[in-house]
């Protein structure tokens, strides 16, 4: 029996190797789409990938900028996030040709099997090897909680001047936080806080506190927050925090440990409600931030508080960076919570040695800042 067993899964291997190559070779020489559709009912598999470079009949069909066949392979499940040998996906060819009807049609496929799985497992790797790489799985201290939180971080600052805190991550350094993202956070507590009717005392709460630079910004207010709330887990960057004075600033509150650990306690919903919550944690993934989301209903102080996150999920690849975008967009209006979004250029020194020797985990020129309110009733 094993023998043929083995000779059996040979055959097939070959056979669908054989329909697969013959399937994108035929969509890659303009093949009608019926003669398409005919060789799927056969059995010709949607999810190869070809053996010269990795291309699957989606990416084939973009290629060829043909709406219909790229609607009617999505219909049969065709696989939305495949990449090629490249790291490409079909969306990045949508997106490079400009193709916006084809590019919505896999975009939008991509949030709906997201939205239907649910969940967005792990933080994708910048340099992931799989296919499916929203659902990388990183049991690094990049990808875990409980990793990172175990791990020694370092705080410094490199050639150019930029203050870094880092964690080491497999034999490669890791950006926890650095200085590049200042016009961000400062660009966030701006679009926040500037104006708000209250502004003159105002109630924040940061979770993450990784260089302070947010919490920075919150500070130099022209008014500083009346209360300021600050959650922290890692032991090293509450170290920091102490060596820095945050302790002691007034209106300041540390609490010390995950947001998940505060996120009921009296500490939080005693207050009223915050006028501005941001959050930037690390190594935590969608799921997190969507549970955080959650949670918003309770932690807005009114219809005039605001709501901002980093936007930074997804942001070595510009398709997934719009998918996580969309989807965070999604689940916020689901729970009542509106986002305006506006474009930081975060390009200006990109190729000014921002990163060192570490890994890149933000390679777009443009950060997609979010802003939420909750909607009036
Ligand atoms: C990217 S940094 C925050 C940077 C900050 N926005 C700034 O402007 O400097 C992330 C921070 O979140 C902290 N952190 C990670 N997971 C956390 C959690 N579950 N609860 C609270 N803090 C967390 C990390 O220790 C780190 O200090």
């Amino acid at each position: 029996m094993r023998p043929r067993i083995f000779k059996m899964d040979l055959d097939i291997d070959e056979i669908a190797t054989d329909l697969g190559e013959r399937l994108i070779n035929d969509i890659l020489e303009g093949s009608p789409i019926d003669a398409i559709s005919a060789a799927l009912e056969a059995g010709a598999p949607i999810w190869y990938q070809n053996q010269l470079e990795g291309i699957s009949p989606l990416h084939a069909a973009t290629y060829m900028q043909d709406l219909d066949l790229v609607k009617l392979l999505i219909e049969k499940g065709a696989v939305w996030n495949a990449v090629d040998y490249l790291k490409i996906t079909a969306g990045d060819i949508a997106l490079s040709y400009n193709n916006a009807a084809i590019y919505n049609v896999i975009r939008d496929a991509g949030i709906r099997s997201e939205l239907l799985l649910g969940l967005l497992e792990k933080r994708p790797l910048a340099d992931s090897s799989t296919t499916l790489i929203l659902r990388d799985e990183d049991t690094t201290a990049s990808g875990s909680s409980e990793a990172f939180l175990g791990s020694k971080l370092k705080y410094l600052v490199d050639d150019h001047g930029q203050d870094i805190c880092m964690v080491h991550v497999g034999g490669e350094d890791v950006g926890v936080m650095m200085g590049w993202e200042t016009d961000i956070m400062r660009e966030t507590v701006q679009k926040m806080c500037n104006p708000h009717p209250n502004a003159s005392h105002l109630k924040v709460l940061n979770v993450g506190f990784g260089l302070g630079i947010v919490d920075g910004f919150f500070q130099s207010l022209p008014n500083p927050p009346k209360e300021h709330v600050i959650i922290e887990a890692h032991p090293d960057v509450l170290a920091f925090m102490r060596a820095k004075g945050w302790y002691g600033k007034k209106g300041v509150k540390v609490l010390e440990g995950r947001w998940q650990d505060f996120i009921d306690s009296p500490e939080l919903l005693g207050t009223g409600g915050f006028d501005a919550i941001y959050t930037d944690t690390f190594s935590e993934d969608y799921t997190d931030l969507h549970q955080f989301f959650e949670k918003l209903p309770d932690l807005l102080a009114d219809g005039n508080s605001r709501f901002s996150f980093f936007n930074g999920l997804g942001a070595t690849n510009a398709f997934f960076y719009d998918i996580y975008t969309h989807i965070s967009e999604l689940h916020l209006e689901g729970i009542g919570v509106e986002v305006t979004w506006s474009d930081v250029d975060v390009s200006f020194d990109a190729k000014d040695g921002r990163w060192g020797d570490s890994r890149e985990y933000f390679t777009l020129p443009i950060y997609r800042l979010p802003i939420a309110k909750m909607k009036a009733l």
